[in-house]
């Protein structure tokens, strides 16, 4: 649902209907989304809605979908290395089996009093039968090969240009994460080409055998991916050489970056929260586009001129032949002119006017492009206005993706969470309201201070003069919070989870059944070590157009999960009939009771009244009735 906020940033204004519906035909056409429609009323107050235009069965795929920003979870990168921008795995399944167990052992080594001791001694008793440390080194610097591991795809890391930290799945992905966002909030930002972080060669069964920086070391006090720094996603880690050679401030799409200021940004969010990352992905991305949106302003404008001065020109060049002069009047008939062509008396101004033709058939195509620009420039007083005025229209084309989902600010929407929670408790106990009160407002406060802090950072990373409204705490606020209720978790398949998975059924992917039964011979002892470990994904957040409008169902008809490309995909769980809402479960609903639902969907702002609730709450009012009758 589009936001109705109070706030006077336009950027917080409600969408217009048709502007949104626009956008979504674009996003459904894209997406190649068929059967699919949104409707901006999905009724029962819930906000627009997907619905099947056409019959789904069982098992189909709706659609696939990449996020719009999205960021892998910095405890989640120690695990399993992923490419920054799309999310596969990056590496060998040797260095993961070997980050994993770092991270296992890092963990245990946290074990307090509380936990199980018997239970991590053994787990470390496990570990100490699997790995020693120099085995441990040798899987972590690619020393060392384990059965089979050739069949599972990974990808070669390639390093950001700038000199971060982060890393990618190819040399594409590298340059549209850079292009898209990175540019701006790279903390190193030496800005050369990709660089493969791996020397190796690519002859090793498509295993990207990395002699890659490694991202822990075997005495397990590793560091987040790269290794340098404590940061991570977008905006970790930097090169020091690199740093040294840079000017302190670059300008790049009109704004001022700070990479300095930057870092303190990112360490910041490391320390605080994940979605200031992604909230500052969503800005960045924004930036660019709306520079982009202005400079092919300036372009067509400029285009528009040349138009002008090539039909003057094509005037003077007919008064040479009067048939033409008499008729070229007017863009329209200068084109006409120009189609005609033929006939012409003036066959030295031919060409002439031909240019002039298509110079106007190129200003009117600018001049409909640019045709709101050229309103509001008229409606403008002075020049400083007319500017503002065109920066702030680049601002809102740019920000429609998001502006379509906002929600209520952040600190609004956790404080309702902890209100609704207490009150719960409260009733539940002796509840004292007044102090609950304090303890909400207590903690809004303190939350929008926390995104204060980080916008502040942010802001002197990236110094804009042209976009106030896009640094707007409001904004800031009400993104975070857009993050907090429609971003689907991630949770990408790991490469060790899928490796366990090929040697235990290795006719699904088409191996020697013999060899798979020696490589598990050989490799048990490490997956024992690892026990459930093995499986955990990578995880992350991402905000995707067309997830972000699904609704919640407590008995859902749909799901989503992530391939181990990144991609979200989105399948029937049941038959879907045409016409009927396609409805996700944003919670583990399964086996849980209504009351435990409806705790578990505080966190989303909302009280379920989907058919399984409904049922339920009516079934529970009887029991009561009976109870009180009997
Ligand atoms: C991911 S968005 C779904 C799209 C949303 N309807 C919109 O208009 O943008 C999640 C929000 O939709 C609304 N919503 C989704 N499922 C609901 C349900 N079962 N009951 C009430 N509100 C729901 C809540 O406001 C929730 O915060």
């Amino acid at each position: 649902m589009a936001s109705d906020t109070t706030s006077n940033n336009p950027l917080l204004q409600l969408v217009p209907q048709d502007t949104a519906n626009e956008y979504y035909t674009a996003v459904l056409s894209s997406l190649k989304a068929n059967g699919i429609e949104i409707r901006p009323d999905a009724g029962g107050g819930r906000g627009k809605g997907v619905f099947a235009t056409k019959g789904f069965q069982q098992g189909d795929v709706l659609w696939t979908e990449r996020p719009l920003a999205a960021v892998q979870q910095l405890d989640s990168k120690l695990e399993v290395s992923t490419c920054s921008h799309c999310f596969k795995a990056v590496g060998t399944v040797e260095q993961h089996v070997g980050g994993k167990i770092c991270c296992l052992i890092n963990e245990l080594s946290d074990a307090t009093e509380e936990d199980d001791l018997r239970q991590v001694q053994d787990r470390v008793d496990k570990i100490q039968a699997a790995v020693n440390s120099q085995f441990l080194e040798g899987l972590l610097q690619g020393r060392v090969d384990l059965p089979l591991t050739g069949e599972v795809d990974m990808a070669e890391p390639v390093k950001c240009r700038g000199g971060c930290s982060e890393e990618y799945c190819s040399s594409g992905c590298e340059a549209e994460a850079w292009e898209r966002y990175h540019c701006l909030l790279c903390p190193v930002g030496a800005a050369e080409g990709p660089s493969s972080s791996s020397s190796s060669s690519s002859d090793d069964k498509g295993k990207g055998k990395a002699a890659a920086a490694p991202q822990h070391s075997a005495s397990c006090s590793h560091s987040p991916a790269g290794g340098s720094s404590s940061s991570s996603g977008d905006g970790a880690g930097s090169s020091s050489s690199r740093r040294a050679q840079k000017p302190a401030v670059q300008q790049l799409h009109g704004v001022a970056v700070n990479r300095a200021k930057l870092g303190a940004f990112f360490e910041h969010a490391d320390e605080t929260n994940d979605i200031f990352r992604v909230a500052a992905q969503v800005i960045a991305s924004t930036i660019i586009t709306a520079d982009k949106l202005l400079q092919q302003a300036a372009a067509d404008t400029a285009e528009g001129a040349e138009a002008g001065a090539a039909y003057a020109r094509a005037i003077s060049a007919a008064a040479a032949g009067e048939r033409i002069a008499a008729r070229v009047v007017t863009p329209a008939h200068a084109a006409a002119a120009a189609a005609e062509g033929a006939g012409s008396t003036a066959a030295a101004g031919r060409d002439e006017q031909q240019e002039a033709a298509a110079a106007f058939a190129r200003a009117a195509g600018a001049a409909q492009a640019g045709s709101t620009v050229q309103q509001v420039l008229v409606a403008a007083g002075s020049e400083q206005q007319q500017q503002q005025q065109q920066c702030l229209q680049a601002l809102q084309a740019a920000f429609l993706p998001f502006a379509v989902g906002h929600k209520a600010a952040w600190w609004d929407v956790v404080a309702e969470q902890q209100e609704e929670a207490e009150q719960q408790e409260g009733s539940e106990s002796d509840g004292d309201s007044d102090s609950e009160e304090v303890d909400a407002a207590e903690l809004r406060a303190q939350l929008k201070e926390l995104a204060a802090d980080s916008l502040a950072l942010l802001r002197a990373g990236l110094q804009d003069s042209r976009f106030p409204q896009l640094f707007d705490l409001q904004l800031y606020g009400s993104l975070v919070g857009m993050f907090e209720l429609n971003n689907l978790a991630l949770a990408v398949p790991a490469p060790v989870a899928r490796y366990k998975d090929m040697l235990l059924h290795p006719a699904e992917y088409g191996v020697d059944m013999d060899a798979a039964a020696a490589a598990v011979q050989e490799v048990q002892p490490l997956l024992e070590a690892l026990g459930d470990d093995a499986d955990a994904p990578a995880e992350g957040t991402g905000f995707y157009a067309l997830q972000s409008c699904v609704n919640h169902s407590c008995a859902p008809n749909a799901a989503a999960t992530c391939l181990p490309s990144g991609q979200m995909v989105l399948r029937a769980l049941t038959d879907i009939a045409a016409g009927s809402e396609v409805l996700l479960s944003y919670i583990e609903e399964e086996g849980a009771g209504l009351q435990e639902r409806r705790a578990m969907l505080r966190d989303y702002g909302f009280v379920c009244s989907c058919e399984r609730c409904s049922a339920e709450e009516l079934a529970g009012a009887l029991q009561a009735q009976q109870l009180v009758a009997a």
